[in-house]
């Protein structure tokens, strides 16, 4: 029988933008993680979430959460919650460039008082918070979480709480979305065959990655752009922090030295599903053959199954054999989102310098952000941190 945990009040801060609106279709029938409050801007303060948000799921939302008032994001008008998700834009969720660290010392605003930015100070009012922002991804004293990879990342808690004298708050970060969906994968190979050297990515990413309304129709119907502002950047340094070790004193964190990844990003006109297609070397010879590489992917159980997370995918990975697949239409709600999806597992080119080729698809806007971050979240609950 699946263990049961006392009920934790939560809630959302940017929640009528796109990762905030998946926050609420997956919080809707959860087991213990119950929506007390939502946030976004002052301009959608005060109103009822369903008369501010531009609704964009093909599902409906739930009655009673559509009822919710919507409150601005400072931390004093969530007192009442044991944690928070954030979905909110990287402006409004951190300093930019210099992370937490620096972050201690808050910014000035324009009339020479000391504020600090809207995470900071959910964690400083002792509100633990789980962020999907790219601000503090970096820090090292944050930790960077993918759930079917590397919770154990969390146990740096009592550290950062340490660190900035804190009780109860803390920070914890989700990647970037297209990263989640190559990470996984990673970790099922390197517990198998060892560490992975070199990457090569190239990906093809849905239009809701870019938030509401984002891209304007006119750019992508009948059309794929060939960039994605800091995206690249993200995808060649993100990687390492998650696929590295977590020190014996849970102080700091190793970074997998010598992984280089080498990414270009698109956007195309899939509405969720995020498509990257990887060729990897392995630093072992021999290197797996791509048989093997299918069936590392299929036994891989991520820790966050192991210990019984409520929302774990039963497989955090799942392989076709069929050589169209996956496909994000089809493919992309697979475990609710939360399985990512391989394919086209095949050996390099003959003779070539990278040993094997495949396709991944991933969530967006479930595995890839809000999904991730309710695993997070139930990870934390049952390690006993929240
Ligand atoms: N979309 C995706 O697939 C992924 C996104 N992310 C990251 O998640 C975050 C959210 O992204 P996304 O949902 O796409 O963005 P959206 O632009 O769709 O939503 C932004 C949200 O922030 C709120 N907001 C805007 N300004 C303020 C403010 N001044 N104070 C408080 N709230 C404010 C908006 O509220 P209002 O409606 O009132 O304006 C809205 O709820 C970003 O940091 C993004 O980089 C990470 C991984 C994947
Ligand atoms: N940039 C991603 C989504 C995103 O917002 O990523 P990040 O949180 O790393 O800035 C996309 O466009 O698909």
């Amino acid at each position: 029988m699946a263990a049961s945990y006392p009920k934790k009040k939560c809630g959302v801060l940017g929640a009528t933008g796109s990762v905030g609106q998946r926050f609420i279709l997956l919080l809707a029938d959860h087991p213990f993680l119950e929506l007390q409050a939502v946030g976004a801007s002052e301009r959608s303060a005060d109103k009822k979430y369903k008369d501010a948000v531009r609704w964009k799921q093909s599902a409906p939302m739930s009655e009673k959460l559509s009822n919710l008032v919507l409150r601005e994001c400072k931390a004093e008008l969530f007192t009442d919650c044991d944690l928070v998700f954030s979905g909110l834009n990287s402006d409004i969720a951190g300093e930019t460039g210099k992370g937490l660290q620096p972050g201690v010392s808050p910014s000035r605003s324009e009339d020479g008082m000391l504020t600090f930015k809207t995470e900071m100070a959910f964690i400083k009012a002792e509100i633990p918070v789980f962020s999907n922002a790219k601000n503090y991804r970096k820090d090292p004293i944050v930790p960077l979480v993918v759930p079917t990879v590397n919770p154990s990342h969390m146990d740096l808690i009592p550290h950062q709480r340490k660190h900035f004298g804190l009780k109860k708050g803390f920070l914890v970060c989700n990647s970037n979305c297209a990263v989640i969906g190559v990470v996984i994968p990673f970790a099922a190979l390197q517990a198998k065959f060892g560490p992975v050297e070199e990457v090569e990515v190239f990906t093809e990413q849905a239009i809701s990655g870019a938030g509401y309304p984002g891209v304007p129709s006119l750019d992508i119907v009948d059309n794929v752009i060939p960039f994605i502002s800091g995206e690249e950047d993200k995808m060649e340094n993100e990687a390492q922090k998650i696929l590295g070790s977590l020190n014996a004193d849970a102080t700091a964190f190793n970074e997998q030295a010598g992984l280089r990844i080498g990414a270009t990003c698109t956007r195309v006109g899939v509405t969720d599903g995020h498509m990257a297609f990887v060729s990897l070397r392995f630093k072992n010879r021999p290197a797996p053959k791509a048989e093997e590489v299918v069936q590392a992917m299929r036994e891989y159980q991520s820790e966050a199954q192991k210990l019984g997370a409520p929302s774990a995918p039963e497989f955090a990975i799942k392989v076709f054999d069929e050589p169209d697949r996956p496909q994000p239409r089809l493919d992309r709600d697979i475990s609710k989102g939360y399985t990512v999806s391989v394919g086209r597992v095949r050996d390099g080119a003959e003779g070539g310098y990278f040993d094997i080729r495949f396709a991944a698809l991933s969530h967006n806007t479930v595995i890839g952000a809000a999904g991730s971050s309710i695993l997070n979240a139930e990870v934390a609950v049952i390690k006993g941190y929240i």
